[in-house]
């Protein structure tokens, strides 16, 4: 398995600034080295700090798709979606520079969750195979250790094929959502935890102890080329 670090930073603001830098030079790196690169983004408040951090960097965004890694199957525009704060936070300043996949929005007409999710997953064209769909993708993490809306113990957790899902029943409101699965998760070069706060310790010990991730999602959640753990020193304070 690849080699799984993590990083303890002063606070959040250096937290989000440091993993910032490296997702700009990972996909700078890609855009050299390929031409393009894909970023998948987090909700969250480290997740969408990390974001608002991303702003400034010089990353040729022309050439940059962007997901993001789960959406809560609730109408366009409404303040429980991911995008809008990351529209805020990131993607306004961007302009139409980036490719940007939107998940879809509940609607009068489209208020199956499944069929939205296996309608998106078709949009995308996704590869079969393990070649990476993400160049880099940055998880936030709650404190049971879910990382996108892959709750521990729920059927998205327990999915080995497919890319995407729809979730009903979160345990976290709202009960219906959409979410990368840990199999598209693992299809990412670059993986960057980013958490805050000692009520995360025993998730980040149990995601860096290589749990069972049924029951810790994020222990799952390993990219090809690096997994990294920003976190500041509450959420490092199970570690020895
Ligand atoms: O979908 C959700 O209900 C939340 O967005 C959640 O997944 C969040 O990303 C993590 O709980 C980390 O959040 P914090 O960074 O704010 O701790």
């Amino acid at each position: 398995m690849p080699h799984i670090r993590h990083v303890v930073h002063t606070d959040t603001d250096a937290l989000a600034a440091a993993a910032a830098r490296t997702v700009a030079e990972c996909l700078t790196e890609r855009i050299d080295a390929a031409g393009q690169a894909t970023l998948a983004l987090t909700g969250g408040s480290v997740g969408i700090k990390t974001a608002a951090a991303l702003a400034g960097s010089p990353v040729d965004w022309e050439r940059v798709t962007i997901f993001f890694g789960d959406e809560r199957f609730v109408p366009a525009g409404h303040p429980e979606r991911n995008d809008g704060q990351l529209d805020e936070a990131l993607l306004d300043s961007l302009g139409d520079r980036p490719t940007v996949h939107r998940w879809p929005a509940r609607t009068a007409e489209d208020s199956d969750v499944d069929s939205a999710a296996a309608r998106f997953l078709e949009s995308l064209d996704i590869p079969g195979g393990d070649d990476p769909i993400f160049d880099v993708t940055i998880l936030g993490m709650g404190p049971e250790g879910h990382i996108d809306s892959i709750f521990p113990h729920t059927p998205a957790v327990a999915e080995t094929e497919r890319m995407v899902v729809g979730v009903r029943e979160c345990p976290k409101p709202p009960a219906e959502r959409m979410t990368f699965t840990l199999p598209a998760v693992r299809r990412s070069r670059h993986v960057l935890v980013v958490a805050a706060g000692e009520g995360k310790a025993e998730a980040v010990a149990r995601g860096l102890g290589g749990a069972d991730p049924t029951e810790w999602p994020v222990a799952g959640a390993v990219g090809s080329e690096s997994t990294t753990y920003h976190l500041d020193e509450g959420a490092a304070s199970a570690l020895n």
